[in-house]
């Protein structure tokens, strides 16, 4: 559905796109993770055809974005980053501007207002200027601009950034909703929506694709992936789970006298880890198996880039 190839984007001397390459297909929620300034804005501008690219080529649904902007742009809806801009409408005045952009007229034009205004839940502030309204508010209300045409495509660039905890929530919620039957592309650098929300993880840093897989897939690349973590009542001999099979590398930490046991090669070890614990009696207080931690493979597929680069 979405094809890029060697996808690079200059400003000036600087490249801040370097060579992406990818597909993206129908069901597929793509979370587009990078640090800061590593080239996520800049891709979803080119794929909506809001920023030339320097060199490579886009195509959607077989159409070159470059060629026909216009006839792309309407299968896109692309949330920018911060809020929506015309701050000084009312949410009602917006959406009607939005639709009349999108070429929606008459009765169809009304229902797709009532449709968006429903699904964002947006009734309680129709008559409100969008600069007034909380950021969360103000990140339905470009979520509605965004769907408004009934796209096939969702662009949506840090939906959730700046919003507090319970606003984070329903942004998620309301994007899960939307996924059911659309193609989602979402940037952020927050871990924990893309485990909440997407079934693809693609990570660039300084312009170049680093990752791309499952969000199970980058969990697995954890050194914490099927590690077992415990702690004790009491101080014990502990000597000998270090040297169970399986067991690559013991760490206790000194603050909290957490101890972590790293599985060899993401094998579990829970079943032998359990059994010495039973036949040594030793005094463990809470046992878990770790799913690995995204902030560290992020860290580390992150960097590594940095040393390379
Ligand atoms: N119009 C522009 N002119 C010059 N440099 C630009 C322009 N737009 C972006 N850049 C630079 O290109 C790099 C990538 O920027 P981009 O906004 O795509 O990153 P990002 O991954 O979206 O970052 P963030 O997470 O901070 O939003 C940055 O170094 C940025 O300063």
């Amino acid at each position: 559905m979405i094809s890029v190839q060697n996808l690079s984007k200059y400003f000036d001397q600087f490249k801040a796109v370097d060579d992406l390459t990818f597909d993206i297909g129908p069901g597929d929620i793509v979370g587009f993770l990078g640090p800061n300034g590593a080239g996520k804005s800049t891709t979803m501008k080119m794929l909506t055809g809001f920023l030339a690219p320097s060199s490579g080529n886009i195509e959607i649904n077989g159409q070159n974005v470059a060629e026909h902007s216009k006839a792309i742009q309407q299968q896109i809806g692309y949330l920018p980053e911060g809020a929506p801009a015309y701050g000084d409408m009312t949410v009602y005045q917006f959406l009607h501007f939005i639709a009349d952009i999108r070429k929606l007229r008459g009765k169809e034009k009304q229902a797709r207002v009532a449709a968006v205004t429903d699904r964002l839940e947006l009734h309680s502030v129709l008559n409100r200027p969008v600069e007034n309204l909380s950021k969360g508010f103000k990140r339905r209300v470009g979520l509605a601009q965004a769907i408004i045409h009934d796209p096939a495509i969702l662009i949506l660039d840090e939906p959730t950034d700046g919003l507090d905890p319970n606003q984070k929530h329903q942004v998620r919620e309301l994007i899960q909703g939307l996924s059911e039957d659309k193609t989602v592309i979402i940037s952020t650098h927050i871990l924990e929506e893309v485990a909440a929300v997407c079934n693809r993880v693609m990570i660039i840093a300084k312009g170049a694709l680093q990752f791309d897989d499952t969000p199970g897939a980058l969990q697995q690349r954890s050194r914490f992936y099927q590690s077992v973590s415990l702690t004790l009542s009491y101080a014990a001999d502990i000597s000998g789970l270090a040297e169970l099979d399986g067991v690559a590398d013991m760490e206790v930490d000194r603050k909290t006298g957490r101890v972590t046991l790293f599985p060899e090669s993401g094998q579990p070890i829970l079943p032998q880890v359990t059994e010495h614990i039973q036949l040594r009696r030793l005094p463990v207080e809470d046992l878990h198996v770790e799913q690995g931690r995204l902030d560290d493979v992020f860290r580390e597929i992150t960097t590594q880039q940095e040393v390379r680069g």
